[in-house]
């Protein structure tokens, strides 16, 4: 496997790293669990996951993480992340049991319940407790699991954070490990104070293991995550797209963007989809135009209620409903495999998003398609995602006046989108002076901050 060397303008001359085959750690081409030192509990687990053998990213960094090192870890999405850092902590747990032994943060509540999932499924052969502290849940159910003294806690920022200030008896002072997945979402500008805070309450004789598919490599943003002489473990480059990813885009006016969403998602009918949309608002209406023309569409977006978030997900997640309409709340680390297409109906406002949000379908080496809504107010952006990735991306075939011929019913799903939509913010202004009046005072933290506006 080639290694991806780390180019110089991304060598961090004041971090001090080690990069495989530097003569200071030798690349794995291993092809077992069993012959990267996994005991057998655990690669029992992993063959009833159906991992045939550890992906490269598996294959180059659980061997260092075995050593005890940090490491920035940097691979496309879809390509086992998750098990990369979740074997190497059990595999340390099984050898030092201890409670609130590692802490996993992810940017967003659902990516925190799915990373959980795969926790639960590595370790319950070992015993495994893992917790799931995150936002828009019960503070005194999530106080009840701490007590338990779980091994494993996942969580987003914000709540554990309050869980730390308020929860009598909970610390991670003991803490073995800090993961950071999503790593260069968790360590920018948005998040990046409250890290700061978190960290004050864990101890620095810790391992730290970075991940994502788009790693910064800014020091004084690395610097916030304290790594101590980590090593760069790159399977891929900072902007690559999985091979098994078909990427195209569209050119049109802006007047007529809902037509031609309606005309492609008609084509694809029957087909599994992700469309983005920059706002709660474009999702909310995007998702009732949608169902008004006949597609099992659902909205998922920071405003809704988390139950509401985590019941839009399951429904995708087990088939019942074909389309999830979505901000970039769901672009990083959702993991469903059966996604066959993602569209942006918007473009993402930065190059990682795109990275990230067509990443949620050609996972684990399945095939996959993206296409991209490209219109006049749009292009400034697109050409630069086009640069990052390099290469120019084909032109989506589509018959301009077959489009157009929808027109007019879509004006008039349009038509009632807004009607549906007022009613839908007058339910959302009385629950929210409810909301107020019944829990005064209460505290409120922006727990996975999901960038959208209203
Ligand atoms: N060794 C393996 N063999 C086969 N499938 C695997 C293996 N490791 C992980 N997978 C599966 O691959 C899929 C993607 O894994 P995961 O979600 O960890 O990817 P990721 O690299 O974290 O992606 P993203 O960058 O989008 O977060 C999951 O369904 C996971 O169960």
């Amino acid at each position: 496997m080639a290694k991806q060397k780390v180019k110089d303008e991304d060598r961090d001359p004041k971090l001090e790293e080690v990069e495989l085959g530097d003569g200071g750690l030798e690349q794995t081409e291993i092809e077992t669990f069993e012959g990267l030192g996994i005991i057998a509990p655990i690669c029992e687990a992993c063959k009833n996951l159906k991992f045939k053998k550890p992906t490269p990213i598996q294959q180059q960094a659980i061997p260092v993480a075995l050593e005890g090192r940090d490491i920035i870890g940097l691979a496309q999405t879809g390509s086992g992340k998750t098990a990369a850092f979740a074997i190497p902590i059990l595999q340390a747990l099984w050898e030092r049991p201890q409670p609130l032994f590692a802490c996993v943060l992810a940017p967003t509540r659902e990516l925190a319940y799915q990373i959980s999932e795969q926790f639960e499924a590595l370790g319950s052969v070992i015993g495994l407790r893992c917790a799931v502290i995150v936002g828009g849940m019960d503070m005194m159910s999530q106080a009840v699991a701490l007590g338990k003294k779980p091994h494993v806690i996942v969580a987003t920022p914000g709540r554990l954070m309050d869980h730390l200030e308020h929860t009598k008896g909970f610390s991670l002072r003991g803490l073995q490990y800090l993961v950071m997945d999503e790593a260069d979402r968790l360590l920018d500008m948005d998040f990046g104070p409250i890290i700061d805070t978190l960290l004050l309450h864990i101890p620095r004789e810790r391992r730290t293991l970075l991940f994502s598919a788009t790693m910064t490599s800014k020091v004084e943003k690395l610097q916030r995550a304290s790594l101590a002489n980590p090593v760069r473990v790159a399977v891929s480059t900072k902007y690559e797209t999985v091979k098994t990813l078909l990427q195209s885009y569209l050119f049109f006016p802006f007047k007529h963007k809902d037509t031609y969403l309606v005309y492609l998602v008609n084509e694809m009918a029957g087909q599994s989809m992700i469309i983005f949309a920059r706002t709660c608002n474009d999702t909310e209406r995007v998702a009732i135009i949608l169902r008004n023309l006949g597609f099992s569409a659902v909205p998922l977006h920071g405003q809704m209620s988390q139950s509401s978030r985590l019941g839009a997900l399951n429904k995708f997640k087990a088939g019942a409903r074909s389309i999830l309409v979505a901000t970039d709340v769901a672009a990083r680390g959702l993991d469903i495999p059966t996604v066959d297409c993602v569209l942006n109906y918007d473009i993402p406002t930065d190059s990682k998003a795109y990275i990230h949000r067509v990443g949620r379908t050609a996972r684990a080496g399945r095939a996959g398609k993206s296409l991209s809504l490209v219109t006049q107010y749009d292009l400034e952006m697109y050409l630069r995602i086009e640069g990052v990735l390099g290469k120019k991306l084909d032109e989506y075939p589509i018959d301009k006046e077959a489009v157009m011929l929808l027109s007019e019913r879509v004006g008039e799903a349009q038509r009632e989108a807004i009607n549906e939509m007022k009613e839908l913010h007058a339910k959302r202004r009385n629950r929210k002076t409810e909301g107020i009046s019944g829990a005064r005072g209460k505290r409120k933290r922006t727990d996975d901050m999901d960038k959208e506006e209203s």
